[in-house]
C-alpha cells in the first residue's frame, strides 16, 4: 500500500503547471512530462489498470474522452480485454451519432459518440486525464445513458478538488492525484 502511495507521489512530482493557460486565471496541469519518461508512463498506466480492475461488477467497456483520455483509455481497455470507444468533440466522428452540449473549466463544447459503439446494458468506465468542473465527464455520462448503457465509474489521473467536479457527477469517481 505504502509503495503505491509512493509511486503516485513520484508521478505527481513529474506534473508541470502553467499559470494563465489557456486563459487568464486558469492554472493548467500538463501530464505530458510523465509520458516523456517511460518509467513514469508505465507506473501511471499500471496504477490506472489496478484501479480499473478493482471495480465490481467488472467493467465491460472503456470510453475515453478526447483528447487526453485517448492516451490511457485504450491501454486500460486492452488490459481489461474489453472494447474501447472514443468520445469525441463535435464534427470528428462519422456515421450516426449521439451528442451532448456541455460547459467545462474554460469554455463550452459538444461531445459525441457513435450510435452503436456502446452496447445497451454494458458497464462503461469513463476515462480522462483530469476532472475540473466535471462538465466533460457529466456530458459523457449522459452519452452513455443515451446509448442505453450504465457508467461503472469515472477514472481520472488528476482531480482539481476545489472545483468540486466530483459533486456534480452521478457516478463513482476514482482519482489518483488530488490537487
Ligand atoms: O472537468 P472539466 O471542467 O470538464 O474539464 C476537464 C476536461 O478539460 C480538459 O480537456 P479539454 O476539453 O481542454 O480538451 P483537450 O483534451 O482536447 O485539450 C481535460 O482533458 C478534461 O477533458
Ligand atoms: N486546469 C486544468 N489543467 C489541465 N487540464 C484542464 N482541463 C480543465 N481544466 C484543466
Amino acid at each position: 500500500m505504502a509503495a503505491d502511495h509512493d509511486k503516485i507521489a513520484r508521478i505527481k512530482e513529474q506534473l508541470k503547471s502553467y499559470p494563465d493557460y489557456p486563459k487568464k486565471g486558469i492554472l493548467f496541469w500538463d501530464i505530458f512530462p510523465i509520458l516523456q519518461q517511460p518509467e513514469y508512463f508505465r507506473m501511471l498506466k499500471d496504477a490506472l489498470v489496478v484501479e480499473a480492475k478493482k471495480i465490481s461488477p467488472p467493467v465491460e467497456c472503456v470510453a475515453g474522452l478526447e483528447a487526453r483520455g485517448f492516451l490511457f483509455g485504450p491501454l486500460i481497455s486492452l488490459e481489461l480485454n474489453v472494447p474501447f470507444v472514443p468520445i469525441r468533440k463535435k464534427g470528428k466522428l462519422p456515421g450516426n451519432l449521439l451528442s451532448v452540449c456541455y460547459s467545462k473549466e474554460y469554455g463550452q463544447d459538444v461531445l459525441e459518440v457513435q450510435e452503436n459503439a456502446i452496447k445497451p446494458g454494458k458497464r462503461v468506465l469513463l476515462v480522462d486525464d483530469l476532472l475540473a468542473t466535471g462538465g466533460s465527464l457529466l456530458a459523457s455520462y449522459h452519452l452513455v445513458k443515451k446509448a442505453g448503457a450504465q457508467v461503472a465509474a469515472s477514472l481520472v489521473i488528476i482531480e482539481l478538488e476545489p472545483l468540486k467536479g466530483r459533486d456534480t457527477l452521478p457516478t463513482d469517481v476514482i482519482s489518483l492525484i488530488k490537487l
